[in-house]
């Protein structure tokens, strides 16, 4: 299958970091290669450290992008960006992007088990040297858990109702493929609430998605690493693609902007806190019209920036 990926908010971005010609770049999230081979382009006398936990990323980028002598390309987790530093023997980096969620290749690929379109084993890991798929988590959580990450990652109204379904279904025989796992979501979910909205089944794969990865809970602890690894004047982007990783971005960016954080009532400030950056983009940047026409995944696409102080 083809490695094609339409990188989002490509301008936005690439203006967005302020490239040097000389400057060293942290792109957490290589996915088709679309950010990072523009901005090697842009620092000829720098480089590039593009990251994936996705192998199939890293092997089509060597192929594609043979030619580019400035991009090292690695193959670990973006939460692993200080050690990675380390390892590179980068002491200052002069930018970074992470462009969150799944590549288009990994949503498409009817092998991988993202899409509740194609019919597959239920997988949904980036990194396929991960142990826990979507079969561990939909055949071995209970159902509260079940009902936990249905609501809070799928923001699901009808998580209860199934994973209820999911736990009865499960006794027959394991939940072994999407198309099982789709099925039983529509039964779950009455026909009256599946006339409208999405697909029944998108909230709930975005929710096993998420826990699979662990998408989540690394996000905060990734920005800071990126920030205290950067130099004056660095720029840090960031792509979400939902309301719950929109929001993560944008407190982790109010608190790294504050200078104090005593309680309101202490007269004088004890903390050491120091701002750490300033935000450049009060409101996220989202697609254009123009943008959405030519590609519509990149809907829900939020872009916020932020420079190092
Ligand atoms: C939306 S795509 C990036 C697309 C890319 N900007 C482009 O221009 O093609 C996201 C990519 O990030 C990778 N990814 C997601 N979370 C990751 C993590 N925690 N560590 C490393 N890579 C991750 C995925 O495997 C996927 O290839």
């Amino acid at each position: 299958m083809e490695f094609s990926h339409k990188p989002v908010l490509f301008d936005e971005c690439i203006e967005g970091l302020k490239i040097k010609e000389d400057g060293i770049y942290v792109d957490c999230t290589l996915g088709g290669g679309g950010h990072t081979s523009a901005i090697a382009a842009k620092c000829p006398k720098g480089k590039v450290i593009a990251i994936d936990q996705d192998i199939e990323a890293i092997n089509n980028f060597k192929t594609k992008y043979h030619d580019l002598d400035n991009v090292v390309t690695v193959y670990d987790n973006f939460k692993n960006i200080g050690n990675i530093l380390k390892r590179l023997n980068v002491e200052k980096i002069d930018g970074a992007l992470i462009d969150l969620g799944v590549s288009s290749y990994q949503l498409d690929n009817p092998e991988r088990g993202f899409s509740y379109m194609n019919d597959a084993p239920l997988d949904m890991r980036m990194d396929s040297g991960q142990k826990v798929t979507a079969r561990h988590i939909v055949n071995g959580y209970t159902e509260e858990e079940l009902k936990r990450i249905i609501s809070e990652y799928g923001e699901e109204n009808w998580a209860a109702r199934i994973a209820k379904f999911i736990v009865e279904e499960r006794k027959e025989a394991f939940i072994e493929t999407t198309g099982q796992l789709v099925s039983i979501i529509k039964k779950a979910v009455p026909k009256g609430a599946r006339k409208d909205g999405p697909h029944p089944a998108k909230r709930t794969f975005q929710a096993i998605r998420i826990e699979v990865n662990r998408e989540l809970e690394i996000i905060e602890e990734t920005i800071q690493s990126l920030v205290d690894n950067m130099g004056k004047k660095g720029r840090l982007c960031i792509i979400t693609f939902h309301s719950l990783e929109d929001r993560i971005v944008k407190n982790k960016f109010k608190y790294l902007e504050k200078d104090c954080i005593c309680p309101e009532s202490q007269p004088v400030c004890t903390c050491d806190k120091k701002k750490e950056i300033k935000i450049i983009t009060r409101k996220p940047i989202i697609p254009t019209e123009e943008e959405l026409e030519y590609n519509p995944r990149s809907r829900s696409a939020k872009l916020r920036i932020a420079e190092k102080r």
